[in-house]
């Protein structure tokens, strides 16, 4: 079994436990949502989505004392766009209440960072204050992907839709994605290469798809790299999670 077939083996129980437990209409959403298609539309300027990631499949434990809202504070003082939260507890370490704490604590537009297979995590999302959810097309079918999307955006919610290589692209632009997350990482193999950017950005209508580099990144090269390449944001989790100097690793990073 792949990390990524394991993975989604716990979200499948972990459904089964939202559905007996968790009614949006007794969770009301507190927040407004907060738009990340807009700033990238106000402006050209390379958009910097960080993460708060305290562990990986491929990393084991990365930084495991970092507060949320913390970490959350400071990237926004250093000009984060976005905030990237993982949710997933058993490969990340991550939970809802890190959203909840990130959400309160800043006027960024937060990204759930989890793995969806149904309507009732979105809707999970939703209610704990995520402006945007993350779609995988490789752990999705094409009606589902679909599906998923659509209740996304019925309830107002932005969605990243995450791809690895052409014929997923493909499946992201078949159903309008906005968003597209170009994964570095090979989710299979753990491998990074900046080239699958450069890969698919030839594919991208640039006029209406954003594309975003994820993963890997970690020098201002590899930033100027995928910016080359027609990347409008960067989405960084463990460069900025490993730093002991946040704001000389941002500086770096773009300078
Ligand atoms: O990061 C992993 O090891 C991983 C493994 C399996 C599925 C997803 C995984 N990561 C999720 C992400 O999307 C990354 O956290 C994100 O792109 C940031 O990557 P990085 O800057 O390399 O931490």
């Amino acid at each position: 079994m792949t990390i990524l077939e394991q993975i989604l083996a716990v979200k499948k129980q972990e459904v089964t436990e939202l559905k007996q437990t968790f009614d949006l209409a007794e969770h009301p959403r507190l927040t407004p949502i907060c738009s990340f298609i807009e700033r990238c539309q106000a402006n050209d300027q390379l958009k910097v989505i960080a993460e708060f990631k305290r562990a990986s499949p491929s990393k084991g434990t990365i930084n495991a004392k970092l507060d949320p809202k913390e970490q959350a504070q400071i990237y926004q003082e250093l000009g984060a766009s976005m905030i990237s939260v993982l949710t997933d507890r058993q490969f990340f370490q991550g939970s809802y209440q890190d959203l909840a704490q990130v959400k309160q604590t800043v006027e960024l537009p937060i990204l759930n960072k989890n793995f969806i297979i149904d309507e009732i995590q979105i809707d999970h999302a939703y209610s704990y204050g995520a402006d945007l959810i993350l779609l995988i097309v490789a752990s999705l079918t094409e009606e589902r992907l679909k599906q998923l999307y659509d209740h996304a955006k019925k309830l107002g919610l932005e969605v990243l839709v995450e791809v690895h290589d052409e014929s997923e692209l493909k499946a992201a632009q078949a159903i309008g994605a906005k968003l597209i997350g170009v994964n570095n990482r090979d989710l299979k193999t753990f491998k990074v290469d900046l080239a699958v950017t450069e890969r698919l950005t030839q594919l991208i209508n640039h006029d209406r798809e954003i594309l975003i580099s994820e993963s890997g990144l970690q020098t201002a090269d590899d930033v100027a790299r995928v910016k080359q390449a027609g990347a409008k944001a960067i989405l960084v989790g463990e460069t900025l999670m490993r730093s002991a100097d946040l704001e000389k690793t941002f500086q770096d990073m773009l300078k």
